[in-house]
């Protein structure tokens, strides 16, 4: 579904990701893990057509990505939720919601309502909230949003950025049932987390990344791959 052969990308100079290589399968959920600043966001990102990749091959479904604009890219139903949310602050709840229906122009309008209603059924607090200003939202709130937006839309693969990042134990273990839950329904995901224990969880299986590049993947349900895991991520 998703594969990333030999991915180079720079910020200016600084070649950040140097020769990245990864697979996710249809319905896989796989984990991407490493410290901070190894470049872990800009994969996500280059997948998702934010971060141009200088050389290599990124394929969705065969399709490939090089050149593609971000919408043009989700509109092939890739979903980025990145990590600082993006939820407009102008906008009320409901507003930043429908933002996700422009990744699908063609659908017609019944199925983009019926879309927003399983979305509001989904995050009974949004819908409460759909009136209120995205910023008037706790940081649990404004991840639901986020997520939901890119649920609204026809997104087949989404990459998640952190989810949890500064959310109280409660929320993090609601943050981890709607991922498992976009797991069940059949959702490719590539989730980036600190929380490892969390995420090897639901994940399928994971990647590890130091310094720009891939250093060891393995399968989640795996006891030795995960000790392997912590061991190169522990400080
Ligand atoms: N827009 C940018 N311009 C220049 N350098 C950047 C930019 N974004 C990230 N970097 C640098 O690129 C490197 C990789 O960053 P990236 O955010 O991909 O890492 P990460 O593994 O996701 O880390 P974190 O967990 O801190 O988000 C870091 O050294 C970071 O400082």
């Amino acid at each position: 579904m998703l594969s990333i052969e030999n991915l180079h990308a720079h910020y200016g100079l600084s070649h950040v990701l140097q020769g990245v290589s990864l697979q996710a399968g249809p319905g896989e959920v796989v984990g991407l893990f490493g410290r901070n600043g190894v470049g872990k966001t800009t994969i996500l990102k280059s997948v998702a057509g934010w971060v141009p990749a200088s050389s290599g091959a990124i394929r969705f479904d065969g399709v490939d990505l090089a050149g593609q604009t971000p919408d043009a890219i989700a509109r092939l139903g890739l979903g980025l939720v990145p990590e600082d949310r993006r939820i407009f602050p102008g906008l009320s709840v409901e507003e930043n919601l429908r933002l996700g229906l422009r990744q699908c122009p063609g659908r017609a309008r019944r199925e983009n309502e019926q879309a927003i209603g399983q979305a509001f059924a989904r995050f009974p607090r949004l819908a409460e909230r759909r009136r209120q200003l995205g910023t008037t939202l706790s940081g649990g709130e404004q991840q639901m949003l986020a997520m939901a937006r890119v649920m609204v839309g026809t997104a087949r693969l989404l990459l998640i950025d952190e989810p949890t990042e500064g959310l109280a134990p409660m929320i993090v273990d609601e943050i981890f049932a709607i991922i498992t839950e976009l797991k069940r329904a059949g959702l490719t995901i590539l989730l980036v987390e600190q929380n490892i224990h969390r995420a090897l969880d639901v994940a399928d299986r994971f990647y590890a990344v130091e310094r720009g590049r891939i250093t060891l993947h393995g399968e989640a349900a795996s006891p030795a791959d995960r000790a392997r895991l912590m061991e190169m991520v522990a400080v």
